[in-house]
């Protein structure tokens, strides 16, 4: 039997989708070992069965003509079904878009938003989406440059003078830097209404790569989560293309929930949901296992070790 969530599947016909491969928590490091051994190679055959999750799914919106500049990669487009919907306006075609999907968390199906780096023709949208979707939280995982390559655009302030981005206006109140991440809060006005969103920026993660040591991600997601609290207002996650290391962050973010109230772990139904819901979540087979290392360091006590 499988058991996820509390439902007993009995043991599914190899016809039917594979879509969880549940652990007991007491049999992980024993699972990690096998899945390690012979090169990782069952860890590049569990990645393997994720590779074609959601791709008949369709995404006409990206596609269109008035909308194709306004995605920062062709190999990244947001699912039709899960797209985050701007207010449109005007019946302006493709007023209403920006590449972002709602991602399910342990919280709610729609716990957070996951987009691409704003462009620099984009950040106005990104802010509008911020707002109307009355998000207090960003989580940034890339650095604006890396490798003298830009994957985000600086879409907030330099110092501490308002700036307008289409109509939302942004100030910086305050930053704390730590090694491996900046925390900020940002006071966010439009019109009259204000607000304050909180920015976690992780600045020591490169591009499809993992953080070293795998316990600095789980520090950062704990520091994410001392400051922002389970409630019902989406987090808008993102990186430069939105997919490799945010999906990893929220699989992260999901596990370190999910152990607090079961048995077991799900990783891989972890990955194949977040894969039906935007395309290629946790983009490289050393993210998925950066995951399950992620997952030891806790159980193991070693999350605060600062070894390599
Ligand atoms: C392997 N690289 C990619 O797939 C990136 C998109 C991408 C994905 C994930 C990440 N890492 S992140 O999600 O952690 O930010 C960065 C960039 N795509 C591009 O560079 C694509 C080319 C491509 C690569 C691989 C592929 O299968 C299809 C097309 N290039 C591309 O979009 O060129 C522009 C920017 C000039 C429009």
């Amino acid at each position: 039997d499988n058991r996820r969530d509390g439902a007993t599947l009995h043991s599914l016909p190899d016809s039917i989708i594979e879509t969880s491969r549940p652990v007991q928590l007491k049999d992980f490091a024993a699972h990690y070992r096998f899945m390690s051994a012979d090169s990782e190679y069952h860890f590049s055959e569990e990645y393997e069965a994720l590779r074609h999750v959601g791709h008949d799914l369709q995404r006409t919106a990206a596609d269109l003509p008035v909308n194709r500049p306004k995605n920062r990669f062709t190999n990244i487009l947001p699912y039709d079904h899960s797209r985050v919907k701007l207010q449109p306006t005007d019946d302006e075609e493709g007023s209403d878009y920006v590449n972002a999907n709602f991602v399910s968390g342990h919280n709610s199906p729609r716990e957070f938003i996951v987009t691409q780096g704003p462009l620099p023709s984009t950040r106005d949208d990104f802010w509008r989406m911020c707002w109307e979707s009355n998000s207090r939280a960003i989580v940034m995982l890339t650095r604006c440059i890396e490798k003298g390559r830009e994957k985000c655009d600086h879409y907030w302030p330099y110092d501490m003078q308002p700036v307008y981005y289409g109509d939302i206006q942004v100030t910086i109140l305050n930053e704390s830097h730590f090694p491996d991440w900046n925390i900020s809060e940002f006071s966010v006005c439009k019109g009259d209404v204000c607000r304050v969103i909180r920015h976690f920026h992780f600045t020591t993660w490169p591009d499809f790569g993992v953080p070293e040591p795998p316990q600095t991600l789980v520090r950062f997601v704990r520091a994410f989560r001392e400051r922002v609290g389970p409630d019902q207002k989406p987090i808008v996650v993102h990186c430069s293309a939105g997919v490799g290391r945010s999906g990893t962050f929220i699989a992260l973010d999901r596990i370190l929930f999910s152990i607090q109230q079961c048995d077991y772990v799900d990783i891989f139904g972890i990955v194949y949901e977040m894969r039906r819901e935007r395309v290629w979540m946790v983009q490289t087979e050393h993210q998925y296992i950066c995951i399950h290392q992620c997952l030891m360091a806790v159980l193991e006590g070693r999350e605060n070790d600062h070894s390599p």
